[in-house]
């Protein structure tokens, strides 16, 4: 068949035909549909194939490094399969394998060398697209957007130079619903039948829910894995479904066959319940199957009417569970409290608790942390923006290098351009004798965290912007750029659109920042509140302490404007008075008082016209001391100083 004749599923002149082309699945004509009138695609004049770049590829497959990792295996493993059962061909295998991710980038591909030149010329290599936009109707393309398994035969393909290749696809997900990419055999010049590709499809389905389970298990290796079928036989094989269970009990992610097990819609009302509310069995039995009999095969019930079996995988890389709040108010003994340390520190996932806004933003920081991407990160204060910022450094390739942070709003404007940049000696007037290296150098081969970026001087961000796109600095006082290497993590309790709406805040500078956006849940509206809560008593008390029912629910009920900073200075103080042990109702003094205005507004709400002595009344109670006043008031130190800035704040004597 030429180009000039080739109609696909519309027929000559490109009209749909009644009754569909001879044999075709309803989905092929979607497909060609789409890339007809959506993507503007010719068939007769395929656009030449689009590769993603060197560095690009490089990156993606940084990122993706666990995925395409445990993807090789399973590749490896399914050609040998194809070849013996499929096509039983003593010349080899006429199959190229493709594994891309979820935007159709090829990440790796895997054929044996008599097809490994065809394969390349074919664009079967790693960094070319192969989404339906750049390669019209194909196996990876129209799989990843139907999002089901697919198989595109010979002439389903759009474009001709794909015409004499059978490509089976099946999509891979990832925990929690997310589509992690596609895997593919292709059949290079497919003499066979559509029919005769069912083994094929069938062989690469079951793999791609190898490498869905191969990833999970990984990815959430430091939790539980509970795994279920209704037939005993199949717990353990590919065919089970699989649930991280993190050190609290609480579901962390769950695998994207759960839902169908357990009659749910989604994953959606799963994450951050306790594995009691889904199964008839209690976290502490869980942990104890663990200890006792891990592996081993048990009845489980979930829902009333509904039975199977389970077993469950010990996390590989373990933490101590905490073992059980005492109840008998133990002797409180005075203790050096630990101190977060910037070299130590949760993963990701275990930062993420089981929040599913906080799973997915761990999840999205996670495939860009190692590729040149700037990360914003948005949310009120006190909800982790800082803390989360320095656990992705630790999660990411640069963890061995150094995490400067700087707080845009702390430092007074005249010398953020030097704090940041640094000077040469004798750069200007008060000037350091030996000049200052500035903290975009300091954090060379780094994170520089810029927090409070929308307090960045208008003056400064064109700067800023530079140092973004050419990766150099020019210190003040020189000429010279230094090249620098650093990845940028900023952050704001502002609206940035709104600061570019209003010309405060350069546009071209809020794209370069906003690689990524990731949202901070508020205290208030996390899911797993509680088990923040116990997690933070944890981490304050020196010894084990017990909230009192009445105690906890007012700590839930609470609605928390400094979000989870307020919540350990709430149960730190709390500590300190309960002599018992117990953490009574009327610990929590706070909790029933009404918040002084200036902590209970939102953080954009305008100032109360008593702030101003408020906040002059409590530094002045507190010597100038910022820390104390902030945490006296509530609210963090950037604020604190945003405010004091605002009304025009300084201790005698500063200037
Ligand atoms: N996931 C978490 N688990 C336990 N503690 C947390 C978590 N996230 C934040 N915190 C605690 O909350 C407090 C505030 O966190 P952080 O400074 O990161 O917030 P922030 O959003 O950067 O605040 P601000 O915008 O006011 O600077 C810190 O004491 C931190 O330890």
């Amino acid at each position: 068949m030429t180009q000039a004749t080739r109609a696909g599923p519309f027929g000559a002149g490109g009209r749909v035909s009644q009754e569909g082309a001879a044999g075709r699945a309803a989905y092929i004509e979607a497909a060609w549909q789409r890339c007809r009138d959506e993507y503007r695609l010719d068939p007769d004049r395929p656009p030449p194939g689009e590769h993603i770049g060197g560095a690009a590829l490089k990156r993606l497959r940084e990122e993706r490094g666990l995925f395409e990792r445990v993807g090789r295996v399973e590749m490896h493993r399914l050609h040998g399969q194809i070849e013996h059962q499929v096509t039983q061909s003593a010349a080899g295998s006429r199959y190229v394998l493709m594994l891309a991710d979820a935007s159709g980038a090829l990440l790796d591909v895997f054929t044996d060398n008599a097809n490994a030149d065809h394969a390349r010329n074919a664009n079967m290599a790693p960094g070319f697209l192969w989404g339906e936009r750049h390669a019209g109707v194909n196996g990876p393309g129209t799989c990843l957007h139907d999002r089901r398994a697919r198989v595109v035969h010979r002439d389903d393909h759009y474009f001709t130079r794909n015409a004499r290749m059978t490509c089976s696809a099946a999509p891979i997900w990832g925990a929690n619903g997310a589509l992690l990419g596609v895997l593919d055999a292709s059949c290079l010049d497919c003499d066979d039948s559509r029919a005769a590709q069912v083994p094929t499809i069938a062989l690469v389905s079951m793999s791609a829910r190898i490498i869905e389970q191969l990833h999970f298990t990984h990815f959430y290796r430091d939790c539980l894995i509970l795994r279920f079928h209704e037939r005993p036989e199949l717990v353990g094989l590919p065919y089970d479904s699989l649930l991280a269970i993190d050190e609290q009990g609480n579901i962390r992610a769950v695998d994207s066959t759960v839902p169908g097990q357990l009659g749910k819609p989604d994953h959606s009302g799963m994450i951050g319940r306790s594995v009691g509310e889904l199964f008839d069995i209690t976290a502490d039995r869980l942990f104890e199957h663990a200890e006792t009999q891990p592996f081993a095969i048990w009845p489980i019930a979930h829902g009333a009417d509904r039975h199977g079996f389970a077993s469950i995988w010990p996390a590989k890389q373990a933490r101590p569970r905490p073992r059980p709040r005492a109840i008998t108010p133990a002797p409180r003994t005075p203790a050096p409290r630990a101190r977060p340390r910037e070299t130590a520190g949760p993963s990701l996932a275990s930062f993420a608790g089981t929040d599913p806004v906080m799973v997915e933003n761990a999840w999205r920081a996670e495939r860009v942390m190692n590729r040149d991407i700037n990360i914003l990160l948005l949310g009120e204060t006190g909800t982790g923006k800082d803390s989360f910022a320095r656990t992705i450094h630790r999660a990411s390739d640069r963890r061995d290098q150094p995490f400067i942070a700087m707080s845009c709003a702390a430092i007074p404007e005249q010398l953020i351009e030097s704090e940041l940049f640094g000077y040469e000696p004798g750069a200007f007037t008060g000037a350091r004798a030996g000049g200052m290296r500035g903290k975009a150098l300091a954090a060379h081969g780094g994170t520089l965290f810029l927090d409070e970026i929308g307090d960045m001087p208008l003056a400064i961000q064109a700067r800023l912007l530079r140092l973004l796109e050419e990766k150099e600095i020019v210190p003040l006082g020189s000429s010279t750029p230094i090249p620098v290497d650093i990845r940028v993590i900023s952050a704001t309790h502002r609206d940035l659109e709104t600061l570019v709406a209003d010309g405060q805040f350069r546009m071209d500078l809020f794209y370069r920042l906003n690689g990524i956006a990731l949202t901070m849940p508020t205290l208030r509206a996390r899911t797993d509140r509680a088990a923040l809560i116990e997690q933070i008593c944890r981490e304050e008390a020196p010894s084990p302490v017990t909230l009192a029912p009445e105690a906890k629910a007012a700590l839930l009920a609470h609605h928390w404007p400094g979000n989870i900073r307020e919540l350990r200075n709430t149960l730190r103080t709390a500590i300190a008075f309960a002599d018992t042990g117990i953490i009574e109702r009327n610990d929590l003094p706070q909790l029933a008082q009404a918040r002084p205005a200036i902590s209970a507004a939102p953080r954009r709400a305008s100032a109360t016209p008593d702030e101003k002595g408020r906040l002059l009344a409590s530094l002045e109670d507190h010597h100038w001391r910022i820390a104390a006043t902030a945490l006296a008031l509530g609210m963090s130190r950037n604020t604190l100083y945003r405010k004091m800035h605002h009304y025009g704040l300084m201790a005698a004597g500063k200037t």
